[in-house]
């Protein structure tokens, strides 16, 4: 009952806006001006804010947490991977967070992460303003972003664990690097760890309740029984053209929403472990971006992260064609879209069965929709049903250099 008031209060005078209607709000210390939505997503809304004193624009993803513990934990696990692979500069990194519990709902809370503000929108933008205006990327600008999310993935699938004691875990990863970052800001963020210490910070900072038992099947981006120096890989399990930022210099790619990321590999060792990881796919892994293996979870596979290299051939294609290549086939061909991607049915849309180019009304003369054949082979290595068929996230890099090198320069040809 005392934490529920300490909590009212915290709530009351440090988190949440003051006057029902303002739209402003304080996060540890820092009041910001709430401007506008951003997006928003299942149990989620991102808005656009601006920091009161430096005027500096932020994305401010709120994530509601209504069943207690169980989704706070959860929510933690978003924060922590911010943390992990911080400073990268192709991977979304958090600049603060907080943990607010809710007025009306003793056992509702709410977990606050500030992130950096990209004014230029994500890929999904720019593929929905190409449709509208009947334009397309240039070709080499975007493998050049394709590379860009290409090294994000090899920083989360070649993960080392960090070195020193404790350095196994990565909760105390989060908060070393979360420090780091915010050194610029060191009195206030002591002040903030105290507060931690006394208020509502506490529920965020009590590494035992990070630790719990885990569930057959329960994924978390736990380090545990992994020294330092060792790989401990991370598949995203969520690539897709939403997810990817683009840096306010227009060259870079942010990969982003890092709620999905699951250690790698997963061996399927019993059928309830399969379908736990079914239905974690199902709820955090986009369904046309999704890879094969994720739809059908056999017991004795092991899903790895192959998952992504999957999905990012589902995302370079969209870049191309404008829909993820199992949207378009389904919606060609009026079949189910699960089917089309467990049976690798897809295809350019100037091809035809087999891969070859359909004809025009004129004769002699084939289709084409414009796109080289460098950039579709690396497609067709990515939508590979078998994940050993498809290239690992060192191979793909190596692929995708070669293709900028031949490319002419955008506009030259
Ligand atoms: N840092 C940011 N800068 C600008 N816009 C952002 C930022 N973060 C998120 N957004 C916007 O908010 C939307 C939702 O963000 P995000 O994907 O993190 O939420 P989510 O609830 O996890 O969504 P999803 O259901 O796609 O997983 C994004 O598609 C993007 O348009």
């Amino acid at each position: 009952m005392s934490q529920y008031f300490l909590d009212l209060i915290y709530t009351l005078t440090n988190c949440m806006s003051c006057f029902p209607g303002s739209p402003q709000l304080k996060i540890n210390n820092r009041s910001f001006k709430i401007l506008r939505l951003l997006g928003e997503g299942g149990f989620s809304y991102v808005y656009l804010v601006q920091d009161a004193s430096s005027e500096a624009l932020y994305a401010l993803k709120k994530i509601r947490c209504p069943f207690g513990q169980e989704s706070v934990a959860h929510a933690m696990k978003e924060v922590e991977a911010y943390a992990l692979f911080s400073p990268h500069p192709n991977i979304i990194h958090s600049v603060d967070y907080c943990v607010s519990a809710d007025r009306s709902d003793p056992g509702a809370k709410t977990v606050y992460i500030l992130l950096p503000y990209y004014r230029r929108g994500n890929l999904q933008d720019i593929i929905n303003a190409n449709l509208v205006n009947h334009t397309k990327f240039p070709e080499r600008r975007l493998m050049v972003l394709f590379l860009g999310v290409c090294k994000a993935l090899k920083a989360m699938h070649n993960y080392k664990v960090q070195g020193g004691p404790g350095g196994a875990n990565s909760l105390n990863n989060a908060k070393r690097v979360r420090g780091e970052a915010a050194q610029a800001d060191h009195d206030a963020e002591e002040e903030v760890e105290q507060r931690r210490g006394r208020g509502q910070g506490r529920e965020v900072d009590d590494d035992s309740e990070q630790q719990e038992p885990l569930m057959d099947g329960e994924v978390t981006i736990s380090q545990e029984g992994v020294a330092p120096g060792e790989i401990r890989a991370y598949a995203h399990r969520d690539i897709k053209p939403g997810n990817i930022m683009i840096d306010d210099d227009g060259e870079q790619p942010i990969l982003m929403d890092l709620g999905s990321l699951a250690p790698a590999p997963t061996p399927i060792t019993s059928r309830s472990l399969a379908l736990a990881v079914q239905d974690q796919a199902a709820e955090h892994s986009t369904m046309p971006y999704r890879a094969p293996e994720l739809f059908d979870v056999k017991t004795g596979s092991t899903i790895d992260t192959k998952v992504d290299i999957w999905s990012l051939g589902c995302t370079l294609y969209a870049c191309l064609v404008g829909k993820s290549p199992f949207e378009m086939r389904s919606d060609e061909t009026g079949g189910s879209l699960s089917l089309c991607v467990l049976g690798g049915d897809w295809r350019f849309p100037d091809e035809g069965a087999g891969g070859k180019k359909k004809t025009t009304n004129q004769p002699g003369q084939t289709e084409d929709s414009g796109i080289s054949e460098s950039i579709r082979d690396v497609v067709r290595k990515c939508l590979k049903v078998e994940t050993s068929e498809r290239p690992d996230v060192d191979e793909l890099i190596r692929i995708v250099e070669g293709v900028i090198e031949e490319l002419p320069e955008d506009g030259s040809s």
